[in-house]
């Protein structure tokens, strides 16, 4: 076989251990299940021999053409499929290699002879991820841009949608990149002073040194304390309902997921475990989660479901508090801290205006009375936990951990009287950072970072 001209021969990254060879990949791009057109996505040295092995010989590079497609194209034995054809040679392609694109007829048996095919010609199979942690490995993206690609795949509201193409298109990455070029700038001047310490630097160096410092380490903090919206963004928001049996609860998750999801009756206790719903509200997915009716009882299962409903109360993102406007609580009941309160049935009977010291949303959910200004309420809730300044947000644990290490080395270094012990803590703080982006010692995280992706991605 002829071998195809070393692909992605631009800048490997240092932290594994470059194989000269990139052994070739192939992967269905588009997912399975009945549609008229297949991408067949291949990616490897040995892309080139293929194409002259299939068509006779790579097509113009970057330009769709149609072709037939045959398992050896020189004999004009067995014909696979006719296919639109586009070849990406490296290293100005998706992951760095020789790539290339077959647009086939989605039919299985099409794509499973065009798979043999390839595997006949030294391609294997795909792992999830794999063409993305190439394009880490060739430095097409970084590791922030990668994620975010493993994010827009997965988005299914517009705020994740628009959250996951600010990283993808390297605006959360310029942000952790000018990071480390004024902490580079420091590091630089800090070294200076220990180099040169008897030659009379003015001292508003180490002034500006610290004021540097400072500033940076004052921005980091702000980025880790937008109340985690990023991540929010990412997971979706949960919003639970709770309340005494009967208020009404599961009548309105079913309301706001427009379907019947849960039993509905007039039998107090109801609803025991909790039932979680996905939905959108304001471009933001909330999943909302009905609970059992909170009440003393000795019924051990609904004791359980009464346990879980408290579980919801403190661990979701908005709590909506309901009672029925002819039971409404007694003087020792208490709102929720930062509940959303809502009186339903208010077709029996009259809904105080506060409960405590919060104002109470009125509505029927038999009627319809006040359940579009309740549904906007939840809708403004949503956009006030996932809003913030215009600055891209922090999406993920794994970026909030480096930005808390980060952010700590800053902190040790400003603590430290001495300038030799303030380098130590400096080097710390760029390594952190390196490792954010994915330019020092991942290594350890690729397999987990990639791992997450889909086949073909
Ligand atoms: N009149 C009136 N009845 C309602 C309204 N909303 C719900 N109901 C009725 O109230 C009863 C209880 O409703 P559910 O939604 O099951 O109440 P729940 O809070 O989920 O109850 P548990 O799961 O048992 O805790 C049902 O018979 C509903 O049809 C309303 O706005 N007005
Ligand atoms: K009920
Ligand atoms: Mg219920």
């Amino acid at each position: 076989m002829i071998k195809a001209t070393p692909a992605g021969s631009g800048e490997t990254r240092d932290n594994e251990t470059p194989d000269r060879r990139a052994p070739t990949i192939f992967a269905l791009a588009t997912g399975a299940g009945r549609a008229a057109i297949a991408v067949m996505r291949v990616s490897g040295d040995g892309c080139g021999a293929i194409l002259t092995r299939m068509l006779g010989g790579p097509p113009t590079p970057r330009r769709a053409v149609l072709r037939k497609l045959w398992r050896d194209a020189a004999t004009q034995n067995d014909h696979l499929d006719d296919a639109l054809v586009l070849w990406f040679p490296g290293p100005s392609s998706y992951t760095g290699e020789d790539s290339f694109e077959l647009h086939l007829h989605a039919g299985p048996a099409i794509i499973s002879a065009v798979a043999d095919a390839l595997v006949a010609e030294g391609a294997r199979p795909a792992e999830p991820g794999e063409f993305t942690r190439r394009a880490f490995l060739n430095g097409r993206v970084d590791l922030v841009e990668a994620e975010g690609v493993a994010d827009l795949i997965e988005a299914e509201t517009e705020a994740q949608r628009r959250q996951a193409l600010t990283q993808t298109d390297g605006r959360l990455s310029a942000l952790y990149h000018e990071w480390a070029d004024r902490l580079r700038s420091v590091l630089a001047r800090q070294e200076a002073l220990i180099d040169f310490p008897d030659e009379d630097l003015p001292p508003e160096v180490e002034d500006a040194l610290i004021t540097d410092i400072t500033a940076l380490r004052e921005e980091i903090a702000a980025h880790l304390a937008d109340g985690a919206r990023g991540e929010r963004i990412r997971r979706g928001l949960s919003f639970s309902i709770v309340g005494p049996p009967n208020a009404g609860k599961s009548s309105l998750l079913n309301w706001l997921a427009e379907r019947d999801a849960a039993i509905v009756s007039p039998i107090a206790g109801t609803t025991r475990d909790a039932i979680e719903v996905a939905i959108v509200l304001a471009g933001v997915k909330v999943t909302l989660v009905d609970t059992a009716g909170i009440r003393e009882t000795s019924d051990p299962i609904e004791a359980e479901g009464v346990r879980r409903a408290m579980f919801h109360v403190e661990h979701s993102d908005c709590v909506v508090q309901i009672f029925a406007a002819d039971a409404p609580p007694d003087t020792e009941t208490t709102p929720l801290p930062d509940a959303i309160v809502v009186c339903n049935k208010i077709d029996l009977a009259p809904a105080p205006a506060r409960f405590g010291e919060i104002s109470v949303s009125g509505v029927s959910v038999r009627t319809g009375q006040g359940l579009d200004d309740l549904r906007e309420t939840l809708e403004l809730k949503a956009l006030a936990l996932t809003s913030g300044s215009g600055a891209p947000p922090l999406t993920r644990a794994r970026h909030r951990a480096a930005a808390d290490e980060v952010y700590a080395a800053l902190s040790a270094a400003l603590a430290q009287p001495w300038a030799e012990m303030r380098g130590e803590e400096l080097r710390l703080a760029m390594r952190a950072l390196g490792r954010l982006t994915g330019e020092v010692g991942v290594e350890d995280i690729l397999d987990t970072v990639f791992g997450q992706f889909c086949i073909g991605k």
